[in-house]
């Protein structure tokens, strides 16, 4: 339902981007902990079945879906005995463990009340980060697809450390949805949108479209709950990582799956970026794992935001083992992140080269540390 116009006594008509997201031909829609598990009670297999209703009928509509769906750890708890979310590593694991066997033979059964079959997909931040494996995820998905399978998706907790991780489901979603190629993503939530600040503290007033960066000026994004990982800093660092790919997102309460994913009349709507950045671009800003770091002097960093390469004599120190063609971060000397890029050289010849007017170096070591084309400059 939208809200009414006080002036005119009228609904306003629904915008682009919540047209955009209630058309699309294939979405990927993904479900907090919070909105799945209660830390004392476990899975709460009514919301489940509620949430199938409601990704059930989208299909009926034509509409290809992929689920994420967050909740292992939730679900792990209570038949571990744990009163709360674990903050190690391994608790976590085994908590996950327990959890995703418990989370797939739940959709399994609410889906399978549809005559409808699920397959899990468990990934690390490993088969994405690595171009030459997004092929496999990729087949994987579509073929779940063409046999009329839907895929529900998690990180693979219990072999993920804190070094390798996605970092949280919110963004597991946004690069699922690149990778498939998804014309839509659907967060689905505990919170009924984004507020200009935490909810819960009071005074927070509902954002219903952010149309680019400068709508999110004085936004305060808290924590999450007991249950939730990211909070809500997590899914506008999604929405822009999807904004990026394309790919329009909504955020929406999951008690109101049936409106999100119908009418896309609820919640809050980001748009996608008016033109998508390449795939390579993409991949280099946001999926591609960093195997080493470039220190640049101002003079670089100022070169960097200006879009032109980066040249050795700009270079002041090399950290990481690196080959050329890997991606790495470019800092500051204050160790801010510059941006990211794809270096020409690896490690050991960026080290022979730092500081290095590029007319003063071998025959071999004279191009730029980083191309251009191959730079990402961070915001
Ligand atoms: N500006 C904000 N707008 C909306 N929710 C916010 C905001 N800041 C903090 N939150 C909190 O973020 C929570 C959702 O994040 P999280 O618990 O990680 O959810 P999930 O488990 O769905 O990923 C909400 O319950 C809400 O209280
Ligand atoms: N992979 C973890 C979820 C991590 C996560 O991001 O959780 P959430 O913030 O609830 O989406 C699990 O299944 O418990």
């Amino acid at each position: 339902m939208g809200t009414t116009d006080a002036t005119t006594g009228h609904e306003p008509a629904i915008s682009t981007v919540r047209r955009e997201i209630a058309g699309a031909r294939s979405i990927v829609v993904k479900i907090g902990s919070s909105a799945l598990t209660d830390l004392h009670a476990g899975l709460a297999v009514d919301r489940l079945d509620r949430l199938a209703d409601a990704l059930e009928s989208r299909m009926a509509a034509g509409t290809d879906v992929i689920v994420v769906s967050s909740g292992a750890i939730g679900a792990g708890l209570a038949p571990l005995g744990l009163r709360r979310r674990p903050t190690d590593l391994a608790t976590k694991q085994a908590a996950a463990s327990v959890g995703q066997l418990a989370l797939a033979h739940a959709w399994g059964t609410s889906f399978a009340r549809h005559g409808r079959t699920v397959g899990q997909v468990l990934l690390t931040a490993h088969d994405i980060s690595r171009r030459s494996h997004h092929a496999n995820a990729q087949r994987t998905l579509d073929r779940l697809r063409s046999l009329g399978a839907v895929a529900v998706v998690n990180e693979n907790d219990t072999v993920a450390t804190d070094e390798i991780r996605f970092g949280d489901n919110d963004r597991l979603a946004a690069l699922v949805a690149h990778l498939a190629g998804a014309q839509a993503l659907v967060l689905l939530s505990d919170v009924d949108g984004l507020y200009d600040g935490d909810p819960r503290k009071g005074g927070a007033t509902l954002i219903r479209e952010v149309g680019g960066p400068e709508d999110l000026d004085g936004v305060v994004a808290g924590s999450g709950g007991a249950l939730g990982t990211g909070g809500m800093a997590s899914k506008l660092s999604a929405a822009r990582l999807a904004a990026d790919a394309g790919v329009p997102v909504l955020l929406a309460a999951a008690e109101s799956a049936a409106a999100a994913l119908g009418s896309a009349d609820v919640g809050t709507a980001f748009a996608a970026r008016p033109a998508r950045m390449s795939a390579r671009r993409f991949w280099v800003r946001h999926a591609a794992e960093t195997r080493g770091r470039l220190t640049v002097d101002d003079g670089a960093a100022a070169a960097i935001a200006r879009r032109a390469s980066l040249l050795p004599a700009g270079v002041v120190a090399v950290d990481g083992t690196f080959g050329a063609g890997d991606v790495v971060e470019i800092v500051g000397t204050d160790g801010a992140l510059r941006a990211r890029g794809v270096t020409a050289y690896d490690a050991d010849e960026v080290g022979q080269m730092v500081g290095r007017s590029t007319s003063s170096l071998p025959e071999g070591l004279r191009r730029a540390v980083v191309h251009a084309d191959d730079l990402v400059a961070a915001r």
